[in-house]
C-alpha cells in the first residue's frame, strides 16, 4: 500500500490549509486517484492495524438497507455512534439510498438488486452505477446531524457518493467517486469496504476481480492528525505484503453474506494508531 503513503505525502506537500464544517481544520488537495489490482491481494493497510470486523459489518449493514446503528452496536461497532439520534437513527443514509431510493410516485428503487441483474444480463453496459447522492435528502448544514435525522434528512451527506462497475475479460472492476475523504481514519476503511464489495459482486456474477479505482474530490488530513504520533508515525513505517481474502461459500444472493463467510489470511499489520474523529 505504498500508494496510500504516497498520497498522504502529496497532501502534506501540496495541500492547502483551510477551515471545514467540523471546525477542526484540514490540509487538503482536490482531485486524486489510486488504483488497486485486486488480483494482487486484498488492499488492507498494513502500516497500521485495521479493525476488519467493523468494515465487514458496516458493509453488511448498508446492504441490509439499514440506517439505524442498533445492528452495529449489537456487533460492537461504534464508528457511527457520534452521528445518530438517541434512538440510533441516521436518517436516509447509504442503506436507504442503495436499497430503497424514493421515487416521486411513492415506489422505491433497489439499486443493488438492479445492479446485480444488469451485470449478469448486460455485462457491457456503461450504466452500472449506484448513487447515494440524493439532493432531496441532504442534511441542512446549519443544524446538527441528530436534528437532521429527526427531520427525515441524512445525518451526514454521503462521502462515498457514486460508484460504477465495469466488466471486461471476465473481470469486474469498480470505480468510486469519494467527494470528501478523511485520509487517516476514513479512507483505509473505504478502500477495504469497496474492495470487499467488488469481491462479493464478482462472486455473485461468476466473474474474477479486476481493479478498484478510488477517485477523490476533497481529500484531506485533519490538522489534529498531523502530529508525530499519528500521520508522521505512519509515514515512517514500511508497507508489508497484501493479505488475501477468501469467501468461504457462495451465498444465494448479494444480501445473504455473513461475517463468518470472509477469511482474511496473511494480514501482518503494524500496531494500530489511535486518532480523534472530527464530528
Ligand atoms: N471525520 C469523519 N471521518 C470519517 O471517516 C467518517 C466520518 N467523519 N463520519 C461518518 C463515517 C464514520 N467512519 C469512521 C468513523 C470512525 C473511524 C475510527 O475511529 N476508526 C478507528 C478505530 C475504529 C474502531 O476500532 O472502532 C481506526 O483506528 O481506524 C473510522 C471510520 C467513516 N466516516
Ligand atoms: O466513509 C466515509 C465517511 C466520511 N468520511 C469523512 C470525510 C469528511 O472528513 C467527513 C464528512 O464531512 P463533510 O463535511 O460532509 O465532507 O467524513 C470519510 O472519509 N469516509
Amino acid at each position: 500500500m505504498k500508494q496510500y503513503l504516497d498520497l498522504m505525502q502529496d497532501i502534506i506537500d501540496n495541500g492547502t490549509d483551510r477551515g471545514d464544517r467540523t471546525g477542526v481544520g484540514t490540509r487538503s488537495v482536490f482531485g486524486r486517484q489510486m488504483r488497486f489490482d485486486l488480483s494482487e491481494g486484498f488492499p488492507l493497510l498494513t502500516t497500521k492495524k485495521l479493525y476488519t470486523r467493523a468494515i465487514i459489518h458496516e458493509l453488511l449493514w448498508f446492504l441490509n438497507g439499514d440506517t439505524n446503528i442498533k445492528y452495529l452496536q449489537d456487533n460492537n461497532v461504534t464508528i457511527w455512534d457520534e452521528w445518530a439520534t438517541e434512538e440510533g437513527d441516521l436518517g436516509p443514509v447509504y442503506g436507504a439510498q442503495w436499497r430503497s431510493w424514493a421515487c416521486p410516485d411513492g415506489s422505491t428503487v433497489d439499486q443493488i438488486a438492479e445492479l446485480i441483474e444488469q451485470i449478469k444480463t448486460k455485462p457491457n453496459s456503461r450504466r452500472h452505477i449506484i448513487t447515494a447522492w440524493n439532493p432531496a435528502d441532504l442534511p441542512d448544514e446549519t443544524i446538527s446531524p441528530q436534528a437532521n435525522a429527526e427531520q427525515g434528512k441524512m445525518a451526514l451527506a454521503p462521502c462515498h457518493c457514486l460508484f460504477q462497475f465495469y466488466v471486461a475479460d471476465g473481470k469486474l472492476s469498480c470505480q468510486l467517486y469519494q467527494r470528501s475523504a478523511d485520509y487517516f481514519l476514513g479512507v483505509p476503511f473505504n478502500i477495504a469496504s469497496y474492495a470487499l464489495f467488488t469481491h462479493m459482486i464478482a462472486q455473485q456474477c461468476d466473474l474474477e476481480v479486476g481493479d478498484f479505482v478510488h477517485t477523490f474530490g476533497d481529500v484531506h488530513l485533519y490538522h489534529n492528525h498531523l502530529t508525530d504520533d499519528i500521520v508522521y508515525e505512519q509515514l515512517k513505517r514500511d508497507p508489508g505484503n497484501r493479505p488475501t481474502l477468501t469467501i468461504k461459500r457462495k451465498p444465494d444472493s448479494i444480501f445473504d453474506y455473513k461475517l463468518e463467510d470472509f477469511e482474511i489470511e496473511g494480514y501482518e499489520a503494524l500496531p494500530s494508531i489511535k486518532a480523534p474523529i472530527a464530528v
